[in-house]
């Protein structure tokens, strides 16, 4: 499995399921800018209100193959296993799929993530304990400086300067490094 940064902005992503994982996934999509789509027979209240304030579309359905077409990324996450492998069945393989009571069926898991501004990271255990993927984001997240968000803007202003300076790429690095270290005294 490849960590990578996706833009999620105004990508179609279908969530298949209107439980609590499903809402845990629809917050995470919604916050990166996605276009969301529940499809469900019943959703939980959340999911309700989101949808009554026009906030994402719910389609108030068993899931089909028509409701899975244009999607970018989708989740599978009923309580229904068979349900769940029956949608991993239908996609093409240009399309994102996270199967969540199984994801190796799948060929995306989502691994706890923990944003700071600009800096982001992401714990995963290839799903082998997803609490311990949780334990070890608290464990880095405690060691990161309180002032992160405010120190990456200043280092990215001051880069963006270097780059557009007539410095030579090995004198580049060297101011950028010297920054860093001052900053650690
Ligand atoms: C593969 C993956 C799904 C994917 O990729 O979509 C997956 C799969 C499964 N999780 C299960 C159970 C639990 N998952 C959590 C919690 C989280 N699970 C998350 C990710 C992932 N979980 C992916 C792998 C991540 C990795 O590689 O480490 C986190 C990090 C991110 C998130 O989901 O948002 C989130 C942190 C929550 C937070 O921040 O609070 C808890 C604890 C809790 O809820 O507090 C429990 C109960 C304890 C236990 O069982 O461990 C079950 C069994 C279900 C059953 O028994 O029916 C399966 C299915 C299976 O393992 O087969
Ligand atoms: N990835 C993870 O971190 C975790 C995954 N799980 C897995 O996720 C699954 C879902 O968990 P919850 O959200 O708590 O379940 P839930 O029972 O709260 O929700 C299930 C939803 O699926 C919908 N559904 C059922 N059949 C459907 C169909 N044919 N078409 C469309 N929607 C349908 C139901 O209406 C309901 O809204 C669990 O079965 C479990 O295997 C559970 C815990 C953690």
């Amino acid at each position: 499995m490849l960590p990578l940064m996706i833009d999620m902005k105004n990508k179609q992503v279908v969530i298949v399921g209107g439980g609590k994982i499903a809402l845990r996934r629809l917050r995470l999509l919604k916050e990166e800018g996605a276009h969301l789509t529940v499809v469900s027979p019943q959703v939980n209240d959340e999911i309700k209100n989101l949808a009554a304030s026009g906030k994402i579309v719910w389609k108030k359905k068993e899931v089909c193959t028509e409701d899975i077409k244009q999607a970018f990324l989708i989740i599978a996450a009923t309580n229904d296993p068979n349900i769940n492998e029956w949608i991993a069945g239908q996609v093409s393989g240009h399309q994102l799929i996270n199967v969540v009571h199984k994801a190796e069926i799948g060929n995306v898991q989502v691994p706890k993530i923990v944003k700071k501004g600009k800096l982001i990271f992401s714990v995963s255990t290839s799903g082998a304990s997803p609490l311990l993927a949780k334990e070890f984001s608290e464990k880095f997240a405690s060691l990161i400086d309180k002032d992160i968000e405010k120190k990456l803007e200043e280092y990215h202003q001051y880069r963006e300067q270097l780059k557009s300076s007539n410095l030579s790429e090995e004198e580049r690095k060297k101011a950028l490094k010297q920054k860093l270290d001052l900053d650690k005294l």
